[in-house]
């Protein structure tokens, strides 16, 4: 038997991935979360969260030990130098780990979900790229609604991201998510019933 289909989903901040991923990950679909490892690769005690603390310094570093998220996010995404060195970091490590979670998925097809699939090689993992997409300015609301980070700093991890057309212009299959949360629910059903056609026929 050849191994499980491996889909990748994508698209910019606040597009929707995880609202596509929940409702596979409901249908029985396992979900590798690019931003969840990247999270487990800086944890407490871990070796890159002491490089980190090394090359930043103890401001990025809270009382309980853990990576202070908000004042890394300031320095990175107003310095592309020192994204890239973050990025040349945890790149490798969070690699590692999707590749070994994809290897061991048990579901009729497996899914990575990450916001940098097309810009790293995280898109060598997967076999189908599917792009949730609204335009930038539903991207900007609704991410700052959910975060409370001002429109200057949405804009700005944005301009980090590929641009919405290149990203469309890779894409196998096209989520819209610019309409409300039921549309949604349809394009999903037909994006399973789709993958588990795909992945039938391997
Ligand atoms: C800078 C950090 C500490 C900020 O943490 P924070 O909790 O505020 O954000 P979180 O990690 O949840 O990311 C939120 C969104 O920001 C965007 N984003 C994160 N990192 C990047 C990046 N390097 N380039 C472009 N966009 C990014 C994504 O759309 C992501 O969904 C964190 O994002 C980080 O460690 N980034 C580097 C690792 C990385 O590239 N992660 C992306 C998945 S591989
Ligand atoms: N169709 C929709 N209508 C209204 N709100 C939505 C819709 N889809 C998603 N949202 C909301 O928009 C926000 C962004 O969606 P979500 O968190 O799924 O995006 P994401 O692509 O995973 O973002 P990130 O890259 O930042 O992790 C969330 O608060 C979510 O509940």
């Amino acid at each position: 038997m050849s191994k499980a289909l491996r889909v990748g989903i994508t698209g910019g901040i606040g597009s929707g991935k995880s609202a596509v991923t929940e409702r596979l990950q409901s249908r029985g679909i396992e979900v590798v979360d690019a931003d969840i490892v990247a999270r487990e690769v800086v944890e407490a005690g871990s070796s890159a969260l002491e490089k980190i603390a090394q090359h930043f310094g103890k401001e990025v570093i809270s009382a309980d030990g853990n990576l202070d998220r908000a004042a890394l996010r300031r320095i990175v995404f107003s310095d592309p130098d020192q994204r890239l060195w973050l990025e040349r970091l945890t790149h490798p490590l969070i690699g590692e780990s999707i590749a070994q979670q994809l290897a061991t998925a048990a579901s009729s097809y497996a899914v990575l979900s990450s916001p940098l699939l097309l810009e790293s090689s995280q898109r060598d993992f997967v076999d189908h790229i599917v792009v949730v997409d609204v335009p930038e300015s539903v991207q900007i609301s609704r991410t700052k609604a959910r975060d409370n980070n001002s429109e200057e700093l949405v804009r700005a991890i944005m301009a980090a991201q590929m641009s919405r057309d290149s990203r469309l212009a890779a894409a196998d299959t096209v989520i819209d998510n610019s309409g409300a949360l039921a549309e949604l629910d349809q394009q999903v059903t037909a994006l399973h019933e789709k993958l588990l056609r795909l992945s039938a026929a391997r």
